[in-house]
């Protein structure tokens, strides 16, 4: 396979590191060739980090019109998601999305998967900030209930829309609460740039609406906890992971980065592919 040509949008936590493991041979048979992001000139403080010299853009417009890339990697927010997939997908582009709660809006989801086969183009979910989703994923129409619980600190929660309404106040919590049960399509909804996991999960096993959620604020944690339980007629599932938050966001957890940079990988390295 000829190397493949990346385009990233969102030059943050994900977007950055993205971007140095291609540009320093990390991801293999990959060239970073483009770089958007709405900060003005977010991208271009990135391309100085960089040994390739990827364009950087500032307009969505120009990013995708002078773009000669084979796949765009999405990292910057659910919004972003919905305001430019369709027209990376039309563009002829393959799509890997990390605001995955985006995705729960099954309307904009089908949208996608259309507009995906129409251009022959593929559509790329990473794990992600959990662990456990080829073991969902193979058990999916055995499975009677997925329940994702969640577990951050108050920092790592703040800004979140769900706090606009409720009568939560973070800076009251004094100890473990929890702060938010229902299913994954409102979570996502109230918890943009906090549960995007739940949106994966969903995706793997048996839908946004049956895909329950919790979260619990809790001072005393230092890491974003997602713990899993998948129960059917196979069994019992648990999957816990205790994520160190990335340095430079302490909502976005570290293995989120890593699983965007191995989904990348195996996307543009032709060889073995190791679970499902
Ligand atoms: N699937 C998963 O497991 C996980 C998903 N995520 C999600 O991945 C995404 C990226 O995370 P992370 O890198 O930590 O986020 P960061 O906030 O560190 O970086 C995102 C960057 O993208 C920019 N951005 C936001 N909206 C747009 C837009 N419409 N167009 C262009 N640029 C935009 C942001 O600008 P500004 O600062 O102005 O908003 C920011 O510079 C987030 O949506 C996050 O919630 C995170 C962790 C796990
Ligand atoms: O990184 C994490 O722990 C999870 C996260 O923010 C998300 O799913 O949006």
């Amino acid at each position: 396979m000829p190397a493949r040509k990346v385009g990233i949008i969102g030059c943050g936590t994900i977007g950055s590191q993205l971007a140095i493991a291609v540009d320093t041979g990390a991801v293999r048979n990959a060239s970073l060739v483009s770089l958007f992001d709405v900060v003005q000139n977010s991208a271009q403080v990135l391309k100085q980090k960089l040994n390739t010299g990827p364009s950087a853009y500032s307009s969505f417009d120009d990013f995708i019109k002078k773009t000669d890339c084979d796949i765009v990697v999405e990292a910057a927010s659910q919004e972003a998601v919905k305001r430019f997939a369709v027209q990376v997908l039309r563009a002829e582009k393959d799509l890997m999305v990390m605001s995955v709660g985006a995705l729960a809006d099954k309307t904009f989801l089908s949208e996608l998967l259309r507009e995906a086969e129409k251009a022959g183009r593929r559509l790329y979910v990473p794990t992600g900030a959990i662990a456990g989703i080829d073991a969902i994923r193979a058990v999916k129409h055995l499975l009677d209930s997925v329940t994702l619980a969640t577990t951050k600190s108050p920092k790592a929660l703040a800004g979140a829309p769900f706090f606009e309404t409720s009568k939560v106040k973070l800076d009251e919590i004094k100890e473990r609460t929890v702060i938010y049960e229902g299913t994954a399509a409102d979570a996502v909804r109230a918890f943009p740039a906090n549960v995007n996991v739940a949106a994966v999960l969903s995706l793997a096993g048996i839908g946004v609406d049956r895909t329950k959620v919790r979260i619990i604020a809790d001072p005393a944690f230092t890491t974003n906890q997602h713990e899993i339980t998948a129960k059917g007629s196979f069994g019992e599932f648990r999957f816990t992971v205790n994520n160190v938050p990335s340095p430079g966001n302490p909502k976005t957890s570290y293995l989120a980065v890593l699983s965007a940079i191995e989904c990348l990988r195996s996307i543009c390295d032709d060889g073995m592919r190791v679970g499902s």
